[in-house]
This record gives structure tokens, sequence and C-alpha cells, in this order.
């Protein structure tokens, strides 16, 4: 057992979006814990950068190919008996991304249909457990527009302000409503990688978190 009483085959999940530090933080989490990582691949994404350049073209593709890796992941993390900090949910792919696009009408009614069906016959198998607790990470819109620029892929730099500043308040909105396991709100000004300090203090709340004792604000 880990010093934090976190269970070993717990599942934690790092929501928030573009930019915000999902990624840096499963790393920093799944290194303390002694736990294994689930990793959303960018770089072998064979529609990403197409979908960035022509959104109506390749939202379809992009949104079922991201689905089926998700539940090649979930399948893992199930056979795994779990242990896994996990950088995003399913839960943003179909509540943010595909929605956002079927809003905009940049997804057809009758794609967004089919997409959500597929979604809903997934989650219904074994391999989809509620995670422990879900990490939002949350911070001003400067900042995560900062750290997109930072981080520096070209097809993202290169896409409107709008699409981040709206998928931002689709996230703001979202989170509010989240309630399929316990929510743990973390402000990326108020935590440093780092620092094995803040490390302690993120697990500790996690910990809290996840035993329902975390004190509501
Ligand atoms: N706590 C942090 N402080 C400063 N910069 C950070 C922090 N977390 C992440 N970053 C930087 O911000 C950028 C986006 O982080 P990343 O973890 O890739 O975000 P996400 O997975 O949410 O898209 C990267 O350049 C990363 O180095
Ligand atoms: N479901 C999705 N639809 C569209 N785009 C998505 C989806 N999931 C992730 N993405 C994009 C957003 C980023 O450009 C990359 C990786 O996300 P990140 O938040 O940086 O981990 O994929």
């Amino acid at each position: 057992m880990n010093p934090y009483h976190i269970p070993e085959n717990a599942l934690i999940t790092v929501a928030g979006t573009v930019g915000v530090g999902k990624s840096t933080l499963t790393a920093a989490l799944a290194e303390r814990l002694g736990f294994r990582t689930s990793l959303e691949q960018v770089e072998h994404n064979p529609y990403l950068e197409k979908f960035y350049d022509d959104f109506e073209r390749w939202v379809f593709h992009l949104q079922i190919y991201f689905l089926g890796e998700r539940f090649k992941e979930q399948k893992r993390m199930f056979e795994l008996g779990g242990g896994f900090v996990q950088d995003r949910s399913i839960y943003e792919d179909t509540g943010i991304f595909a929605k956002m696009h079927a809003d905009q009408g940049t997804m057809s009614a009758t794609d967004y249909a089919t997409y959500a069906q597929l979604y809903e016959a997934m989650v219904m198998t074994p391999y989809f457990p509620h995670p422990h607790v879900l990490i939002y990470l949350e911070g001003s819109l400067p900042a995560i527009l900062n750290r997109i620029q930072e981080r520096g892929r070209e097809m993202e730099i290169h896409t409107d302000r709008s699409y981040w500043e709206n998928m931002y308040n689709r996230y703001s909105s979202w989170i509010e409503t989240f309630d399929a396991c316990p929510v743990l709100k973390l402000n990326i000004e108020e935590y440093d990688v780092h620092d094995p300090a803040s490390m302690d203090d993120i697990l500790r709340q996690v910990s809290e978190s996840i035993r329902g004792t975390a004190a509501t604000v």
C-alpha cells in the first residue's frame, strides 16, 4: 500500500481542456504512486492533423478512432486490475468534443447519432467501471492558450482562438453537472509537479476524495 492509502487497484482519471496539463500531471502522479499510465497518443493518430485542417471532413473518422483507442485502453486497464492514472476520460470525448462539433454543425446529426449509439453500447460492457476519482484541472483561458503555444503543436497553434474558447466554456459547464464519480478540482496555478510537497498535497486530496472525506467548498 502507498503512504496515501490510495487503493492499489484505483483508477484515477485526469480531465480538462487541451493544453491544461493533463499528460504532465498524469505522468507525475503515476510515478509517485507506482501506477501505470494510460495516455492519449497524439503522434500516431492518423486523423488528428487532417481533422484540424478540415473539421467537417474528418470529425467522424476521428471520433470513431478515439473511441476505438479508448476501448482498447479500458480493456487493458480492466484486465490488469486497475492501478492506473488515465490521461482524459471517455466522458470528455462524448460530452465535450463530439457534442461541440454536433452543436456547431461540423458533425452531422446522423453521424453524431451513430457515434452516440456506439458509445452507449461500449459503456455497457464490463470494461467501463467509473473511475475512483476524476481530477479536473482548471485555470484561466490565457494561461492555457500560452501552454498550447509553448507546447508547439502546429495544428493546435493554427486553430482559431474561438475554438479553444468554446471548448473552455463547455468544460466549465460540463464539470458542474458531472456526477459519474467523485471530482477533485485543482487549479493549475496552485501546484508544481516538480515539488514533492506539492505532489504529496495532491495525493492526500486524491485519497480523501476517493474515501469520501474531502471537504466540500
Ligand atoms: N504545472 C505546469 N506548470 C507549467 N507548465 C506546465 C505544467 N503542466 C504542463 N505544463 C506545460 O503545458 C503544456 C501542456 O501540458 P500537457 O500536459 O501536454 O497538457 P494536456 O495533456 O492537458 O494537453 C506542456 O508544454 C507542458 O510542459
Ligand atoms: N474526442 C476528440 N475529438 C477531437 N479532438 C480530440 C479529441 N480528443 C482529443 N482531441 C485532440 C485535442 C488535442 O489536439 C489532442 C490531444 O489532446 P490533449 O488535451 O492535448 O491531451 O487531441
